[in-house]
């Protein structure tokens, strides 16, 4: 009986990626092929009401759910396509293609505007200039109130047409589900593709992002771009749905409205918007009387929701496929083995690396003073040093995140200092955190073949068009990390939820995900903190075989034991400077660093000494 509970679940999970998309594709165009008789003018619209939110939800699911930004804009980018369709009613355009398009070119403007200066600051401008465009609505309407009719609004002649013949309220109706269903494929295809992997790193932290290689700002005005589209397309519909538009219908609370059917559908999840959308049009809030305490209750319920279940009703769903699936399979039909060997054979390019005369000082403190080192291919150079020594300053100054104050890092032929941090990514510098930074909701083959983002793939339309390109970079990606994975002998955990393993497994997928990207450099700031012996031997094995299939590896680590049993070079520095260099035996027996760093047990051998940490 278990079984079979496990094999319909995992063919549910399975089935829900593969086929999700035609069982979605079929529900649609059932309803829009359902004889109308059926549903009724009032289920018909009600329907369209909730593909109009669906579209927006949709909208704000990819910056808010998964790029982790929170955005209100929306509502204004509605406001946008509504009127716009309005005014070209009103001035007997009624080709309602016409007005779709150009009330989504309309919202995309308000997207630019008012995306625009709230990305380039910090993380919360987004959110309270897109609150203040949501705030700004009614008093810009009411300027150009000849054209918009002011706070009455306005209602018009709303008598769609399409290449010149009448819709009526059926072929609206197919019209209306017709552009959600192909905006929700849209959506789809770019959330399963690298976009939706970038928006997933960017929510869980900008600086991961920067050091795959993403610029930051470019993910975030794509996604707030992207997502005000549909906001647009859905103005367009609830325009010709009411016949009339007025500032009452664009006010803040429906931005919150929207915002509670995001959490509550699953903000982080392809159909969310759905689910979200119809509890929001069908649910107890739209009995009389409750409507008045809208706001009171949808902030409650968001609060409620993300306390309770931050999924969403379907991140509930998929939680039950999940548990109902119990163990994971491997995907892709590639046996580990294999993959394995076709990523050893794929060798690491590693290259030299010259930092030269490297100065940076934070008000009073000289972090780095005058550093000059190297690292070679095919070797693990180690940096040591107490707390405070600027090891990760040093770090930090190499891929970009810190701007130096004096001095040249060069990478091969190439300079890398002066490039902002996902330039010197791109160029090759692949780095791990003390904190690992792994994604939600990714499993372990998805982190690691993120490693690849900032590397050449197919673009946005090949990815939402399918092409073959789309198919071919997917392809390589998914190799790429398989290989990289099963290299590291950790094949098992392809399809299992990065965020539930343990620490040391993190600790590893961080090295597998920096060694996924064909790094010229690899920077690994702590990666054995906090890991038993295992743990330790196991990234001891990992870090020896990407330096020998040719990988430059830096090492920062405060085990000196682990640092002196690996590392071919070592660089000890104090309080910014390098004291001393050379062959662990050389820095062992270095009377400098005995005197200042290892003590008397370090000269006898500190193999499990901790230092500094
Ligand atoms: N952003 C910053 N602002 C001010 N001071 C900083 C900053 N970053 C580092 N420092 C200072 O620079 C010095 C070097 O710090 P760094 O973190 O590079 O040392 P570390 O060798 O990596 O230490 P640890 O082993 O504790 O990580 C320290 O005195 C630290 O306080």
């Amino acid at each position: 009986m278990a079984n079979l509970v496990t094999t319909i679940g995992t063919a549910l999970q399975s089935g829900h990626r593969r086929y999700g998309w035609a069982a979605a594709a079929l529900v649609g165009a059932l309803l829009i092929v359902l004889p109308p008789a059926v549903l009724g003018i009032y289920g018909q619209r009600q329907l369209i009401v909730i593909a109009v939110y669906t579209l927006i939800v949709s909208g704000l699911n990819i910056s808010f759910g998964y790029g982790g930004e929170l955005a209100l804009g929306q509502v204004a980018m509605f406001a946008a396509g509504a009127y716009v369709s309005a005014v070209l009613a009103d001035h007997g355009h009624k080709d309602i293609l016409l007005a779709l398009v150009a009330s989504v070119v309309a919202a995309g403007v308000i997207g630019v505007v008012s995306g625009v200066p709230g990305l380039r600051l910090s993380h919360w401008s987004l959110a309270l200039t897109s609150f203040f465009v949501v705030l700004l609505v009614p008093k810009v309407l009411s300027l150009f109130k000849e054209q918009t009719g002011g706070l009455l609004g306005m209602s018009t002649t709303f008598e769609p047409t399409i290449f010149g013949r009448t819709l009526g309220f059926t072929g609206f109706f197919c019209f209306a589900l017709g552009v959600t269903v192909v905006w929700m494929a849209i959506f789809r295809n770019l959330i399963l593709s690298r976009f939706g992997d970038e928006l997933r790193v960017l929510r869980e932290s900008p600086l991961l992002a920067s050091s795959l290689g993403l610029s930051v700002f470019r993910v975030r005005i794509s996604a707030y771009l992207l997502g005000s589209l549909p906001a647009g397309a859905a103005g367009c519909l609830i325009a010709y749905l009411n016949g009339f538009v007025s500032p009452d219908g664009f006010r803040f609370d429906l931005a919150v409205a929207l915002l509670a059917a995001a959490v509550v559908g699953g903000s982080d999840s392809i159909y969310g918007a759905i689910i979200g959308s119809a509890l929001l049009v069908l649910g107890p809030l739209q009995a009389s009387g409750a409507a008045t305490y809208s706001v009171l209750v949808y902030g409650l319920f968001l609060l409620v929701i993300g306390v309770v279940f931050s999924g969403g009703i379907a991140g509930l769903l998929r939680l039950g496929l999940r548990r109902l699936a119990g163990s994971t399979s491997t995907p892709l039909g590639v046996s580990a083995e294999a993959a394995a060997a076709d990523f050893s054979e794929h060798s690491i390019p590693g290259e030299r690396l010259e930092v030269r005369g490297v100065t940076k000082s934070f008000g009073g403190v000289r972090a780095l003073n005058d550093v000059t080192l190297s690292a070679a291919p095919g070797q693990v150079t180690a940096l040591i040093g107490a707390n405070g020594a600027g090891k990760t300053t040093l770090l930090n100054a190499i891929s970009g995140f810190v701007a130096m104050d004096q001095g040249e890092v060069q990478l091969g032929q190439e300079r890398l200092d002066g490039r902002p941090p996902y330039r010197i990514a791109r160029s090759g510098v692949r780095r791990t955190y003390q904190t690992p930074l792994i994604p939600q909701s990714m499993t372990a083959l998805e982190v690691v073949t993120s490693g690849r983002l900032g590397s050449a793939g197919a673009g946005k339309l090949a990815a939402i068009l399918r092409l073959p390109s789309f198919w071919r970079a997917r392809r390589a990606d998914l190799d790429a990390g398989y290989g990289a994975l099963a290299f590291a002998g950790q094949a098992t955990i392809a399809t299992t939820d990065a965020r539930s393993l343990p620490l040391g497994t993190r600790r590893l997928l961080e090295v597998v995900r920096a060694m996924a990207g064909e790094p010229r450099l690899i920077l690994l700031d702590e990666p054995a903190a906090g890991l038993d012996e295992e743990g330790l031997e196991e990234l001891g094995r990992l870090i020896r075989r990407a330096s020998d299939a040719g990988g430059t590896v830096i090492l920062v680590e405060h085990n000196i034991g682990f640092v002196l049993g690996l590392a071919d070079h070592v660089h000890v520095l104090e309080l910014g400077r390098v004291i001393a260099s050379g062959t662990p035996d050389h820095v062992r027996a270095h009377p400098d660093v005995i005197a200042s760093y290892l003590g008397r047990r370090g000269a006898a051998g500190a193999d499990t000494e901790t230092v500094g940490s």
